[in-house]
């Protein structure tokens, strides 16, 4: 261990008792979470809008895909320990991730497929294929070097900086969440921009490119430290010898499974006969936390959701804040600023408040909380998304047609459908209408799904004796012949002015379009141009503008990012306080593995259930955390808090002691000392590991 310590001093300058190596870790952290979250921003609007996948399918790619990143972080602590070591792990696999973004960023220019030139892709699936390859090593490279970083930044603090590394942990979840604040907030602004060769469209690349750059500053950075830092030698397969004597303990338990055979305490004593007992003790306690482990997903099934289903359901909602307009996706800024400001607060005012009052807020129960707290955020989704579904229109069912009768006459008229009550409809005015039979053509609002956020769809329809014009400052959107109405065109939110003109005469019209709302204009035969032609337009609306504003989802927000205040920020630190020395990489690829489960759930539930209402699935996924979190109350009532490093120095002071024994009395039979140092060891784990809290 000196040497260890010398090593380190030796490599590094020491600033106000920190290495200065650890710097570079925390800059290339705080890019590569800025590369990761704020390409995961407006990944399912890539989906939805640029690939033109369904909410389901986007929602299914988007989880799939934030599952992948958490289950690579066991392939990359498997080669950090026993090949490469974490720093060239580190370097390779940020190269993966950073042609993974650049893939990501080509994928998403519509100019190279759209030879046509009218701003669509041609060829869908080359840029499905090339983003699918893109996800694919991204989430390679920021699960494989997720586990190394923060375990590498660890190793650069000798055995005697406690307070130090702790602090370098709060800095490191800091700047986590600083990286990702500026991301989310970044990369929708980046996205709404209109960028291409040939066709102005929506920004994707750009918003993929800058993250792809920030990863490339992120692994410059790493590489420019790289005199300063410490490099532990790779330490040999730890997971692999654990899965082998766990492998052996099952085997031998088997083989002896008659009962002329004595029981032993614990299931992997059965491996004491190969593997050496701090080995063993030390998997017992890994065990012990993986098995509290097992109710965990469930957590992350409702937290991660606020990439897709959460971003979704803002995509229906107001986001005129006044002075500014936010984007759907950037609602997730919420998270990382309550974070900032909310773990400062828990660490230097509630939890010690609640300390003050004689309670004793264990990780457990912290953790218990967290998950309640996400359960909530979940019924706040629910009223929301309530209210958003009273301002959604009507559609019609699979077996219903919808129409709107339009009187472009000066007297009202008898409408009689067929199965239908007679209707007098006035002069210039419109009537929605659903008909239970399959009448007319049902093509009334299937563009719905692919309007972006800033555009809204509006038509007119042409009440006149002559052909109508109709333009704005930076568009002409065509002749609309009499009595005939023209395509839907798209045009920005907020206030247009459209110029009608016949001939040489014209006439101006302006109105305004909230969020999300398409509008049919109907030209009326008394209008007279050269005149104000507002009052001979009726504007009709086919969709309301979303009028439930962005600000109700700030409780959710608030709610689940509270939870994960208790319950991630606790759980990594109690996977670190409860594993073995060296085992923390494998507690974490762990933790992170609950991670991927949890977004697993998200897709099996979504498949299973198939729940139409939106809202009802925002339930169901709070009701069964609520059950979860019941189970995992009881798990964690039974469960003894250990102290690792305690247990393993009474378990190498007694393999010294028995060093020195067996030197000064040779010969003594070998089984014998086997017996007996099982009892005692059994005594010194059990004596450890009965504080129960
Ligand atoms: N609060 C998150 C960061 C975030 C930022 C913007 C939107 C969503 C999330 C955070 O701190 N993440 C940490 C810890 C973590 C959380 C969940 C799953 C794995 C790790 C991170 O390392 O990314």
């Amino acid at each position: 261990q000196e040497w260890e310590d010398g090593q380190r001093k030796g490599k590094s300058k020491v600033v106000c008792g920190y290495p200065l190596s650890i710097f570079f870790i925390v800059v290339n952290e705080f890019c590569e979470r800025f590369s990761y979250y704020g390409m995961r921003a407006v990944l399912v609007l890539y989906f939805k809008y640029f690939l033109r996948w369904d909410d389901d399918l986007a929602t299914s790619i988007y989880h799939t895909f934030v599952a992948l990143c958490y289950l690579t972080p066991i392939l990359g602590a498997i080669v950090a320990d026993s090949w490469l070591g974490k720093f060239k792990t580190i370097i390779y696999l940020s190269i993966v991730y950073a042609v993974g973004q650049v893939a990501m960023a080509v994928s998403a220019i519509h100019d190279i497929t759209d030879s046509d030139r009218d701003g669509t892709p041609d060829s869908m699936t080359f840029h499905i294929v090339l983003s699918m390859v893109g996800l694919f090593l991204i989430a390679l490279g920021t699960g494989g070097i997720k586990p190394c970083v923060a375990a590498f930044g660890g190793d650069q603090f000798g055995e005697h900086q406690d307070r130090q590394r702790r602090t370098f942990f709060s800095v490191f979840y800091l700047c986590i969440n600083g990286g990702s604040l500026l991301s989310t907030i970044i990369t929708p602004v980046l996205r709404a921009q209109e960028c291409g060769i040939y066709s102005k469209q929506k920004c994707y690349s750009l918003a993929f490119g800058v993250p792809a750059a920030l990863m490339v500053v992120a692994l410059v950075v790493f590489i420019i430290g790289s005199g300063m830092y410490y490099k532990a030698e790779p330490q040999g397969n730890i997971m692999l010898d654990v899965c082998k004597c766990i492998g052996f303990a099952i085997k031998n338990r088997y083989r002896h499974r008659s009962k002329q055979y004595p029981k032993r305490q614990h299931w992997m004593d059965w491996a004491e006969e190969k593997y050496d007992k701090l080995l063993i003790a030390q998997i017992k306690m890994v065990l012990k936390v993986l098995f509290l482990y097992i109710p965990l997903p469930m957590f992350w099934t409702l937290f991660d959701q606020k990439g897709s289903r959460w971003t979704l359901q803002a995509t229906t909602m107001d986001g005129n804040f006044g002075a500014l307009v936010i984007q759907p996706d950037q609602m997730q800024t919420v998270n990382p600023i309550l974070i900032l400001t909310l773990v400062p607060i828990m660490d230097s005012l509630i939890y010690p408040l609640i300390k003050k009052c004689g309670l004793n807020f264990t990780p457990l129960k912290r953790m218990t909380v967290g998950m309640l707290l996400a359960a909530i955020a979940f019924v706040c989704a629910a009223l929301v998304q309530i209210q958003i579904d009273k301002t959604l229109p009507t559609f019609p069912s699979t077996s219903q047609s919808q129409l709107k009768l339009l009187n472009m006459g000066s007297n009202s008229v008898t409408v009689k459908l067929p199965g239908n009550d007679a209707l007098i409809l006035p002069a210039a005015q419109v009537y929605p209408f659903i008909n239970n039979s399959e009448i007319v053509e049902n093509q009334a609002i299937t563009f719905v799904g692919f309007t972006d956020y800033f555009l809204v769809y509006f038509r007119f329809v042409n009440g006149m004796k002559t052909a109508v014009n109709v333009s704005t400052a930076a568009a002409d959107f065509g002749l609309i012949e009499p009595f005939y109405y023209s395509n839907y065109s798209q045009i920005k939110n907020g206030k247009a002015t459209f110029t009608l003109r016949s001939g040489s005469q014209s006439c101006e019209y302006s109105t305004n379009f909230g969020f999300g709302s398409s509008y049919t204009f109907f030209i009326h035969s008394t209008l007279v141009f050269g005149s104000n032609c507002q009052d001979s337009v009726t504007a009709v609306e086919d969709i309301k503008p979303n009028s439930v504003h962005m600000a109700l989802q700030i409780p959710q927000y608030f709610f689940i990012t509270a939870g994960e205040v208790m319950f991630s920020v606790t759980g990594l630190e109690f996977s670190y306080s409860q594993a073995p020395s060296n085992m923390k990489a494998v507690l974490q690829a762990g933790w992170l593995f609950t991670v991927a489960i949890g977004n697993f759930i998200v897709l099996i539930v979504a498949e299973l259930a198939k729940i139409p209402k939106q809202w009802a699935e925002y339930v169901l996924f709070a009701s069964l955390l609520v059950a979860v979190c019941v189970i995992f109350s009881i798990m964690a009532y039974f469960y003894t808090y250990i102290d690792p490093t305690e247990i393993e120095a009474q378990f190498k002071k007694k393999i010294n002691e028995d060093d020195e024994d067996d030197k000064s009395k040779p010969g003594k039979a070998e089984v014998e000392m086997v017996k007996r140092d099982s009892i005692k060891c059994h005594d010194e784990y059990d004596k450890a590991t009965q504080t129960k809290m």
